[in-house]
């Protein structure tokens, strides 16, 4: 039986840390404010922002909501990033992505300021992670991060396998677990005998996009198991990108779906967010 990672329970740990410092930071008369944009209505993301918002509101960061339309241009977008960009009151600046189709995600992402880009998806942003200066870290993986520290699962000197190769995930957690001293390897969808390279992996993280893609095969026993996806399945209930009920025996640890990684993401924005007032 599987040591489960609980990333409710750490990032519900973390929410109250940075409420203190919030409170401590106004006492000092720093308010933090994040401007939080959302284009169109897709259901999922609504969730999420909804959720931004009510993280903000406890922690005690002031959120500025922008729902735009579907059909906002790309043009409307961008004089909207650039005029939060010179407000001094708007400490960060996030775009829920996925955008609609016309829109040019890395137009967006590059045009946000890089000292108010707290989803840590500016080129400077990864750059910096990547020759190991300070920055803005991308919050999915960051939280991953945070959960194996506050879990005492120890990363330096491990086989760290990084399944997926996205922007936003798959790189940046390659480059996160490399500054933490382990021994990372970077799977994709032309990587051959996948297998054979996720049976070597101490930690595994698994961000492919593929509901249950990695089943018992692909593990090796006393692995720690990172679920890094969220899908519908056949019976319409949240899953990830593991087999959790083949995989969770032979592991010594692993994160659920819902429940693990998803709860960090938002926990790591707000750590962001405190963070930009702080730079
Ligand atoms: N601008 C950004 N866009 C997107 C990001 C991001 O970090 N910045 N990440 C994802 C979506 N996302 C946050 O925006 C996100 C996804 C999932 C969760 C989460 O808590 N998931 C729960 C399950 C929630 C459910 O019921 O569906 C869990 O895993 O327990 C939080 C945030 C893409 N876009």
């Amino acid at each position: 039986m599987a040591f489960i990672i609980d990333g409710k329970k750490i990032a519900a740990e973390m929410k109250e840390e940075l409420k203190t410092k919030v409170e401590w930071m106004k006492k000092q008369g720093k308010e933090v404010t994040l401007a939080v944009i959302q284009v169109g209505k897709d259901p999922a993301s609504s969730v999420y922002v909804g959720n931004k918002k009510k993280a903000c509101e406890y922690i005690g960061i002031k959120s500025l909501a922008y729902e735009l339309e579907e059909a906002t241009t790309e043009e409307e977008l961008l004089k909207l990033v650039e005029e939060l960009n010179a407000k001094d009151e708007v400490n960060g600046i996030l775009v829920q992505l996925p955008l609609p189709g016309h829109i040019n995600e890395n137009k967006v992402i590059n045009t946000i300021s890089s000292k108010k880009d707290v989803d840590g998806f500016h080129p400077e942003s990864v750059g910096a992670l990547s020759i190991g200066q300070p920055g803005f870290l991308s919050c999915t993986p960051a939280g991953i991060i945070e959960l194996l520290k506050r879990s005492n699962i120890e990363i330096e000197g491990k086989e760290c396998v990084v399944v997926g190769r996205s922007n936003i995930v798959g790189k940046p957690m390659a480059l996160l677990l490399l500054r933490e001293n382990g021994t990372v390897t970077v799977c994709h969808s032309k990587t051959k005998d996948l297998k054979e390279i996720t049976k070597r992996a101490d930690i595994l993280i698994a961000a492919i996009g593929k509901p249950k893609f990695i089943t018992k095969e692909f593990v090796k026993e006393g692995a720690v198991v990172i679920d890094v996806g969220i899908h519908r399945d056949e019976n319409n209930k949240l899953c990830g990108d593991v087999d959790f009920d083949q995989v969770e025996p032979i592991a010594s640890a692993i994160t659920p779906v819902p429940g693990g990684v998803g709860p960090m993401t938002i926990t790591m924005l707000m750590n962001n967010c405190v963070e930009s007032v702080l730079l």
